[in-house]
């Protein structure tokens, strides 16, 4: 059965339903990851919350989905673009067909789809409001509501995990499973809290260090809790990670802003300006710190895209206070920049205890 994508700027593009045909219309922002593998983690992650994704890669499915490679409970896009998809799997760790399993969670995928040209107009016109149907002429105009993506995705209550000996508090704005994982891998006990979460509550919660996590949607939706974040980042060390880069950034004064199709893939090189050094990070996001608003914020930009140019993190020259704009827990992509995990552990054991007013 023919199924159709049609995107704001006015194009449409046919494919075929792999698996269920959508009873409605399927809206979302089109965007493309350009890794070879990682499908699993990238349709898990919560970060792809209301997007439709386009995989740039022409085979998709053929190791299945597992056990192990989900980044949270579900899938989190609203809908998958593929060119061809594998209905059988080949990995002895699969456990059902990709198709099987957006299936069983009702999220459409479109395959035969010319994945190649649909690219190029997300290049030109950027990531866009698209619908998924099965209606070859699209008549109406194509807008997506505002809300706060993050609040969708956050836990609603307070959960503990590990027993390691450094205390942390994750944020969490959707964060990866990846995340936690690496933090318990580095001896830390966790408390994940969700979004909304005051500074007096991190007190009593008397942590060590603060992990801001990644999440969906504009970094400016989540105006109202800056000035609780402030509060929490001015007080102890703390790691910011794709949203959470963001989020301190803007609390800190700086402001953000709208790329055109933005980085998503595995294989985006970065240079730390501290060692010198350029390494492979897995990045998936549309907004970016604009390195014109750094002045008076006392960041400054650490991490730099080798590509664009684009600030990749930042540090701030008195707190103890690291964000990336990649994503150094990897899954998908290269695992190069798990180092910043080492320094997070490391600034909490020589700031531990002295978790005072930094500012
Ligand atoms: N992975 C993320 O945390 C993404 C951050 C933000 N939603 C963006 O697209 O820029």
């Amino acid at each position: 059965m023919d199924g159709y994508l049609h995107l704001a700027a006015g194009k449409t593009f046919e494919g075929k339903w792999a698996g269920k045909v959508p009873a409605a219309e399927i809206k979302g922002e089109i965007v493309f990851f350009t890794g070879m593998t990682g499908y699993q983690e990238v349709l898990t992650d919560p970060s792809y919350k209301g997007q439709i994704i386009v995989f740039t890669y022409p085979l998709i499915g053929n190791y299945g989905v597992n056990k192990n490679d989900a980044e949270s409970k579900r899938p989190q896009v609203s809908g998958v673009i593929v060119y061809e998809v594998e209905a059988e799997c080949f990995h002895y760790e699969s456990e059902m067909p990709l198709p099987e399993y957006l299936n069983l969670w009702g999220i459409p995928l479109l395959s035969s789809v010319d994945t190649r040209d649909l690219v190029q107009q997300i290049r030109e016109h950027g990531s866009m409001p698209a619908v998924m149907d099965s209606s070859p002429v699209r008549e109406e105009g194509i807008t997506l509501v505002p809300e706060c993506k993050a609040g969708k995705v956050s836990t609603t209550v307070i959960q503990k995990y590990g027993k390691g000996s450094h205390h942390i508090v994750l944020y969490d704005f959707g964060y990866k499973k990846s995340i936690l994982n690496l933090l318990r891998k580095e001896g830390c006990r966790v408390t994940v809290v969700p979004y909304q979460t005051d500074f007096e509550t991190v007190k009593k919660l008397d942590p060590d260090g603060i992990l801001l996590s990644n999440g969906p949607g504009d970094p400016k939706e989540m105006t109202g809790i800056l000035p609780e974040i402030k509060k929490v980042i001015e007080y102890y060390p703390a790691l910011g990670i794709c949203l959470g880069h963001q989020i301190a950034a803007l609390a800190l004064g700086a402001d953000t802003k709208k790329m055109l199709f933005g980085h998503r893939g595995a294989n985006h090189p970065v240079l730390d300006r501290e060692s010198g050094k350029v390494f492979m990070s897995s990045q998936n996001h549309s907004y970016v710190v604009d390195g014109c608003s750094l002045g008076g914020t006392g960041l400054s930009p650490r991490f730099v895209n080798s590509n664009d140019g684009t600030v990749e993190g930042l540090q701030h020259h008195a707190l103890p206070l690291v964000t990336v704009q990649f994503h150094p827990e990897a899954h998908p992509g290269p695992t190069d920049s798990n180092y910043i995990f080492d320094e997070f552990i490391d600034i909490i054991k020589s700031t531990e205890r002295k978790a005072v007013h930094y500012a």
